[in-house]
């Protein structure tokens, strides 16, 4: 927690203004009732009307200012927790952008949502409490039971039996409900991850007719969380009726008591003095929920912050080597890689290649036979479990993560594509590239027909992860996006999978021309893909297993003779 609220240090000024003038307010309805009473007795008793309108307009001022104060208090009040929370889940995500693929893995994409919204939410809640109500509980507590006191000791003791009966089942309700809120919110990840990847996947869903299922899938998920809520809530619901039962039966105490003492001559207590002892026992009441309700919040908001922690506390990818600058040339080197995902097979094993500036490589195998997770070691979203990656002969681990991105533009598996523009997405790939560059590699992209049929050209808006384009249209632009950037080595992970035969060599004549002299490695299943290449990687099983050109292969390579036969039609030779 203490961490979290080191995000309220900017805002520590209006924090401690909001706090004096919510004070503030407090004081002034604390000296209402009193002023009240003295109305009651010195005017109304005393049949004085001009005290009674002294008084009504001084109880006027005091309201006024108490309504200006908590106006003023709980606008910066507003804006201080508004601010933290902006604040957070900035950093939050500003933190999850450098996380390794282990801690996205373990922590999950839709516990990373979670913490963002739902946990920023609820640790909110100590922001508000610390720039309000921290000073207004104390105020109304000792004020409403000392000025109780001067107006009658012994009607004031009323308290001392009905505060510490509410402070107990305040208590005993948070003993209920905070595991109750506890199981809801560990749901909450549950139900994040079940909603996303059903919507994801709402296409197949419905291709399948599997709506009811998966409706009945998601209602059992959520069913657990509602449950949990409705049992809270139903108990916190108990909560108002009994405070306001104890104001009513604390209330007619008072006037019971007060009556009889008054009427007995007992003490000198007038009707005035009464009604503002009744005022201050619900002061004091109120001021004790608070301070319950506050003491039950806490240890749910210390979850939250304890889970957005995990997040801000990760240790990241990191960069031991920040701050290095170097300018790749384009020749790579492999020295007996092997990486593992942390199962039992290495996902690449004993993998050891060169990679000459320039070249124009392509890398063929079946499915899961590495080649993407080969393409993420020289990326460096992974570093080798063994085994040396060498840029230009300098081994990778001595690189800088800047270097590495500046030196190689990629096209991933699965093109992510972002609400915005054409433009926009374009421009990702070099954010000071002017209309004229971006034309061009749309162009080179075989996007030019695409974008003139769009409204407003480069400006069309395309929907969130591209939702109102087709695969062959995604991949085209983050294929523009990749050549729009100026890199020694441009990867292209299964990036010609959605285009059609010619669609892909005419994009591919263009993108020769345009990145001649640069090192370009074309990952794919597609024998049409690979053949033209400079050098051929044949991949199976993790492994490397021949390389060469496309004839030498043909007359060497089992595997590769085996994946042109199953695509030409042709006979094995
Ligand atoms: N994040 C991951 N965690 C654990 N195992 C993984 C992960 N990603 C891939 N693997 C495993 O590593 C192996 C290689 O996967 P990879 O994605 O590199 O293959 P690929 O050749 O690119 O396959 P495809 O052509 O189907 O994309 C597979 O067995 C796969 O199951």
């Amino acid at each position: 927690m203490k961490q979290i609220l080191r995000y309220l240090k900017p805002y520590l000024g209006k924090l401690l203004a909001a706090t004096v003038l919510i004070a503030l307010s407090t004081l002034c309805d604390l000296l209402l009732p009193t002023w009240m009473s003295a109305i009651l007795n010195g005017g109304i008793a005393a049949r004085d009307f001009p005290a009674i309108a002294v008084r009504c307009l001084q109880m006027l001022a005091i309201a006024a200012v108490s309504l200006a104060s908590i106006l003023g208090g709980t606008r910066l009040s507003t804006e201080v927790v508004a601010c933290f929370c902006a604040d957070l889940r900035a950093d939050v995500f500003r933190k999850v952008n450098t996380l390794s693929f282990e801690e996205f893995g373990s922590l999950g994409t839709a516990a990373l949502v979670t913490r963002a919204t739902h946990d920023v939410d609820t640790v909110s809640w100590v922001a508000s409490m610390l720039s309000g109500t921290v000073a207004t509980i104390p105020m109304l507590f000792l004020g409403g039971v000392v000025l109780a006191m001067r107006k009658d000791v012994v009607l004031s003791l009323v308290l001392l039996a009905f505060v510490p009966l509410l402070t107990l089942i305040v208590v005993l309700l948070g003993k209920r409900v905070l595991p109750l809120w506890g199981k809801s919110d560990d749901y909450i990840d549950v139900q994040n991850a079940l909603l996303r990847e059903r919507l994801r996947g709402i296409r197949v869903i419905r291709a399948f007719n599997t709506e009811k299922r998966e409706h009945g899938r998601i209602a059992d998920a959520t069913h657990i969380m509602a449950e949990n809520i409705i049992r809270a809530n139903v108990s916190m619901g108990l909560l108002t009726p009994l405070a306001t039962l104890f104001l009513n039966i604390s209330a007619l105490l008072i006037i019971y008591l007060g009556g009889w003492r008054m009427v007995h001559g007992v003490s000198g207590v007038s009707a005035g003095d009464i009604f503002a002892i009744i005022q201050y026992v619900t002061m004091v009441m109120n001021g004790v929920i608070m301070a319950s309700f506050a003491i039950i919040m806490y240890p749910r908001a210390q979850v939250a912050a304890g889970r957005i922690h995990q997040v801000l506390g990760a240790e990241g990818m990191g960069d031991p080597m920040a701050g290095e600058t170097a300018e790749l040339h384009g020749e790579i080197e492999l020295q007996d890689v092997s990486f593992s995902y942390g199962g039992s097979a290495d996902a690449i094993s004993h993998i050891s290649l060169h990679i000459l500036p320039g070249q124009r490589i392509s890398v063929i195998g079946g499915t899961g036979s590495g080649k993407s997770t080969l393409m993420h070691l020289l990326l460096g979203f992974r570093a080798p479990t063994q085994g040396r990656i060498l840029f230009d002969g300098r081994d990778a681990a001595g690189l800088s993560k800047h270097t590495l991105r500046r030196g190689i533009s990629s096209v991933l598996q699965g093109a992510a594509i972002y609400s915005g523009t054409i433009g926009e997405n374009i421009r990702m790939g070099d954010p000071d590239a002017d209309d004229a560059a971006v034309t061009e590699a749309a162009r080179i992209a075989q996007l030019s027909d695409f974008i003139a049929s769009c409204e407003g050209g480069l400006s069309y808006e395309i929907r969130q992860a591209g939702k109102n384009l087709s695969g062959g249209q995604k991949q085209r632009l983050a294929i523009a996006r990749a050549i729009i950037k100026d890199a020694p080595i441009y990867i292209f992970d299964d990036s010609f999978s959605a285009l059609d035969f010619l669609t892909e060599k005419n994009l591919r004549t263009a993108l020769n021309r345009r990145i001649a002299g640069r090192t370009q490695i074309v990952v794919t299943q597609r024998i049409t893909s690979a053949m033209s290449a400079d050098c051929i990687f044949v991949m199976d099983g993790g492994c490397l297993v021949d390389s060469g050109t496309h004839n030498e292969l043909l007359a060497r390579c089992r595997i590769y003779r085996e994946i042109y036969a199953s695509q030409t039609g042709g006979d094995l030779q």
